[in-house]
């Protein structure tokens, strides 16, 4: 079929012009339609086809990149058009527009950038926010950015918006849009079974693989599987145990068995849209970042199994982790939706009808449950001095948001000015509130051109003053990737082999001296980065999205002015400058390996993969902290304690009492500036 009958042939096809009536009469319009109907890819094209001379661009954002460029590609093939033409793609580090573009597909994190520069928007005629559902953080606040750009633009060059989802709770959108109507589309292109577990799993990796082969055993091998996992270690243990036991037995078809993750660089995200070789079945092991709007060519099956790993927050102690938890009701209709996009497909549920019952109905939006240091950080940016009374869509706590607020004015990124009081009677209470605005300082502004967590930025900026900013960018880039260190080591033999290797990177100061270690001698063995990897038992995938992360760290630093300065052997002043970011996350030894922070009086330890794990030092700096069985310190560094008054003596002054003898003999007199 050509790909005109193809786009004939959606569902959405059937209501184009009450679709474009409709948008043509409201400002905002609401769009519920199933997945695979032809949302993301038709609705920008039936705008464009409508009204080709429009003023502005048409923009769909995608929570991920790997959505946004491939949905481009498949449009950009529709139009007969060269991608970045008339349709093009924008994600982080990677801009494929010109200036014919039309239709932009971009992540929602671009066009969150972008507000920066322009709070009104003014290059777009008509926004689309796609996957509502997902409930980003980027998303959400972009909801409060959109609306009110669109309010601003009212008499003069106005803005449509459009929310789309297959799953999503329309009340509460149409509510926020001022009762914006909502258009129902029903019915699929192609059918989708879901088949339960008769039996509640013990073990979702151990089903999950067992359902692979029993799907391999049974089909013929042009028909591809897609299993959903949590994350990354998970992922490419089960790639490997798929891969080996079907070698393993010689009867069955082959297969190529790809990871998907978003710490995957953007290349290896994108074989697993390509065919696999004749023959050979395709197996794609992936977090939910293939959970919405994508098209895998191919996959007739879907395995899910119930499980994500999210973000959690209490701001009490400040602590964001990272936990495998159960899926919504709404993720799982949309990891359903992944099957029957070219012909029909099966879903096998790796939990039981009751257990999906129990579900929620919608994910808890991650705007409640992350640590809100960069959003606030941005907002600030983008002009918004009122952070407690900004227009969310669901309000973070006024907890969340004062102990952002609180941090960045800490980490100097902005200062707060008395705006108003109010007394407010409570039962027979009165209470005094009193407000505050915000805005940026120059160090702020500054921090507010890194696309990283604020802590990060913030020691960029200070390593510039100490003149070690190569140092320190190597090490934020490293950070900013998953594990450098072969987690794949299985057996104890391979593992002791591991350790015995790492010893030579391994620095007495901690863990970001020995990362810059690994760095640096990964650019010394470049021309056989491959070999030198494997010998060294480090991640090459890894290493080279920090190396590229580094080159566009530099790029930010280069078009700001700041200068690319390096002290080599200078390990105190790199972890001085890491201290202007992470003071808040030290902690002092106490007894039997345990430690206390300094800030919130926790009980932590050192995780075991930290070189540190065996040594006490006095007094450490963590990048973050991980619950288990215990709380974990990750990423640590020996620092002295003196290093922190020095750093920031006016909040140390007011920690003094808590902190240990040595610290009430410093002479804070002279040091206070
Ligand atoms: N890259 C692609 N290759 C082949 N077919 C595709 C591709 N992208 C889209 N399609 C076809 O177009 C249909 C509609 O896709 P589209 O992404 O527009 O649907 P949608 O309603 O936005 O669904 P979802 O909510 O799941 O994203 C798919 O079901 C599939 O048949």
């Amino acid at each position: 079929m050509n790909l005109d009958k193809v786009r004939k042939s959606l569902p959405i096809y059937r209501i184009r012009n009450r679709l474009l009536e409709e948008i043509q009469k409201n400002p905002t319009l609401i769009l519920l339609g199933e997945t695979g109907s032809g949302k993301t890819t038709q609705i920008p094209q039936y705008i464009h086809e409508s009204r080709p001379k429009l003023k502005g661009l048409i923009a769909c954002t995608q929570p991920r990149r790997v959505a946004a460029i491939t949905v481009a590609q498949r449009v950009a093939q529709e139009t007969n058009t060269e991608l970045g033409k008339t349709v093009g793609y924008n994600v982080r580090f990677e801009d494929c527009t010109s200036a014919e573009t039309k239709i932009k597909y971009m992540t929602d994190g671009m066009l969150l950038r972008e507000a920066i520069s322009d709070p009104l928007l003014s290059r777009y005629s008509v926004i689309i926010l796609d996957e509502v559902h997902e409930r980003t953080i980027h998303t959400d606040v972009l909801l409060g950015i959109v609306k009110s750009a669109q309010q601003k633009r009212q008499n003069s060059f106005k803005l449509k918006v459009i929310l789309m989802s297959a799953t999503m709770d329309v009340d509460e959108f149409s509510n926020y849009f001022n009762k914006a109507p909502v258009l129902y589309l029903e019915g699929r292109q192609f059918k989708v079974d879901v088949f339960h577990s008769v039996q509640e799993q013990t073990d979702y990796i151990f089903s999950a693989i067992a359902t692979v082969f029993q799907i391999h055993k049974t089909v013929p091998p042009n028909e591809d599987i897609l299993v959903f996992m949590t994350g990354q270690e998970e992922i490419d243990s089960t790639v490997k145990t798929i891969s080996e036991l079907n070698k393993s037995n010689s009867k069955l078809a082959p297969m190529l068995v790809l990871p998907l993750y978003a710490a995957l660089p953007s290349g290896k995200q994108l074989k697993v849209f390509e065919k696999a070789p004749n023959g050979f079945r395709k197996v794609i092991i992936s977090t939910n970042i293939a959970e919405t709007s994508i098209t895998i060519k191919g996959i007739k099956y879907v395995i899910d199994t119930g499980m994500i790993k999210g973000k959690l927050y209490t701001p009490q102690n400040n602590l964001e982790m990272l936990k495998v938890h159960k899926i919504s009701k709404s993720q799982a209709w949309q990891r359903t939706g992944r099957a029957g996009r070219e012909s029909s497909g099966i879903c096998y549920r790796l939990y039981t009808e009751s257990e999906f019952e129990k579900m929620s109905l919608n994910t808890i939006p991650e705007i409640l449950r992350s640590n809100l240091l960069s959003v606030a950080l941005q907002l600030i940016a983008l002009g918004i001095t009122d952070l407690v009374n900004f227009d969310f869509i669901s309000k973070p706590s006024t907890e969340a948001l004062n102990s952002a607020l609180n941090d960045l004015e800490l980490l100097g990124a902005v200062k707060k000015n008395f705006q108003n009081e109010n007394i407010v009677e409570e039962n027979v209470n009165k209470k005094r509130i009193i407000s505050y605005n915000y805005e940026l300082t120059d160090i702020g502004r500054k921090m507010a051109y890194f696309p990283l967590d604020p802590k990060l930025s913030r020691c960029i900026l200070t390593a510039d003053k100490l003149g070690c900013v190569e140092e320190v960018l190597k090490i934020v880039s490293i950070l900013s990737v998953d594990n450098v260190f072969h987690a794949q080591t299985n057996t104890s033999n391979k593992r002791d082999q591991a350790e015995a290797v790492r010893q030579k990177f391994v620095s007495a100061d901690g863990d970001h001296i020995t990362l810059l270690n690994v760095y640096k001698a990964f650019l010394a063995n470049k021309s056989s980065a491959s070999e030198w990897c494997s010998e060294n038992f480090l991640d090459l995938k890894n290493l080279k999205l920090a190396v590229e992360i580094n080159k566009q760290l530099k790029e930010i630093c280069n078009r700001n002015s700041i200068k690319l300065s390096s002290s080599t052997n200078d390990s105190v002043k790199i972890r001085m400058a890491l201290i202007s970011g992470f003071f808040m996350n030290a902690a002092e030894y106490q007894k039997e390996n345990e430690y206390k922070t300094i800030t919130s009086r926790q009980i932590v330890q050192i995780h075991p993969s930290s070189v540190l794990f065996n040594s006490k030092p006095a007094c450490v700096l963590f990048n973050e902290l991980v619950k288990t069985n215990k709380t974990y310190m990750r990423d640590v560094s020996v620092i002295s304690s003196s290093w922190l008054l020095e750093t920031n003596p006016c909040y140390f002054k007011s920690k003094l009492k808590n902190l240990a003898d040595n610290l009430n003999t410093y002479d804070l007199n002279n040091r206070i500036r």
